[in-house]
């Protein structure tokens, strides 16, 4: 196992979010960054950081924006929520690019960071607070998730290939939560290569506990996405 030594001061741990949202939402066709489409009568991140405002554990929540970003300043123009200007081309280089703002802003090793999509708007404080509570003694930190509810196939050319083991699958969700001494070196030796921050530490020979999640804490990514969203945010 490769390891990362993590020096824990004696200081409590602060906890942070980190919201990557310098993507270009290709695949939800909305004509620019998803995250700043009208929804439910706010621009999609306004509904992300509302709720991560509510989290009052919370002492710090980082936005990361494209260097090219014009627009966030614009659709959410009341926020406390800190901005940097530091996405890269990726998801996972926004983040490792955010972990490096945020210590630069005197988060240390020991701190708690919960990555959270700003494409995950329909989040629910008590569902970050139920993942605070679980990893907040954990020597690794985990995620929110959720079983696979469905039987699962293997696509080849629009048929079915084969239908594949569900048993013990899960889907990722966000927020993710680790110390950032330890995500920040997990996530440069990944590089690219990884789709979420559990993958990098598990890639270093670490086990991520797995908190269940909710349905609705879907990521918009498909254009059908933002009525269902719309619709859930309307009626609550
Ligand atoms: N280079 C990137 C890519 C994605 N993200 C953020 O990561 C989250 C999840 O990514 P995804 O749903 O894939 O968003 P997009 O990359 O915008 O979508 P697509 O892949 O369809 O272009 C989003 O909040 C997105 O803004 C980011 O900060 N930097
Ligand atoms: C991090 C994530 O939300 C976990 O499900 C997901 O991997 C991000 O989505 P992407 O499409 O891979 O950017």
């Amino acid at each position: 196992m490769l390891s990362v030594t993590v020096m824990y001061s004696t200081e409590p741990p602060r906890l942070f979010a980190l919201v990557p949202c310098a993507g270009v939402g290709e695949r939800a066709g909305a004509g620019g960054p998803k995250q700043y489409a009208p929804l439910a009568g706010r621009p999609l991140v306004g509904h992300t950081l509302a709720a991560l405002a509510q989290v009052s554990r919370l002492s710090g929540v980082l936005v990361v924006l494209s260097p090219d970003d014009t627009q966030f300043e614009q659709v959410v123009p009341q926020t406390s929520a800190w901005v940097e200007r530091v996405g890269g081309a990726s998801r996972a280089a926004s983040v490792a690019n955010g972990l490096a703002a945020l210590q630069a802003r005197g988060a240390q090793p020991h701190d708690w960071v919960l990555v959270h999509d700003a494409a995950r708007c329909l989040l629910r404080p008590e569902w970050v607070d139920h993942l605070i509570d679980a990893c907040l003694d954990d020597e690794v930190g985990g995620l929110l998730a959720l079983p696979l509810a469905d039987t699962l196939k293997h696509e080849v050319d629009g048929r079915v290939d084969t239908t594949l083991d569900r048993g013990g699958k899960w889907q990722a969700q966000t927020p993710q939560m680790f110390r950032l001494g330890l995500l920040r070196p997990a996530l440069v030796q990944a590089g690219d290569a990884v789709t979420d921050e559990a993958s990098a530490v598990e890639a270093l020979g670490h086990r991520p506990k797995l908190v269940r999640g909710a349905l609705e804490n879907f990521k918009i990514t498909y254009p059908p996405d933002f009525e269902l969203a719309a619709r859930l945010l309307t009626s609550r």
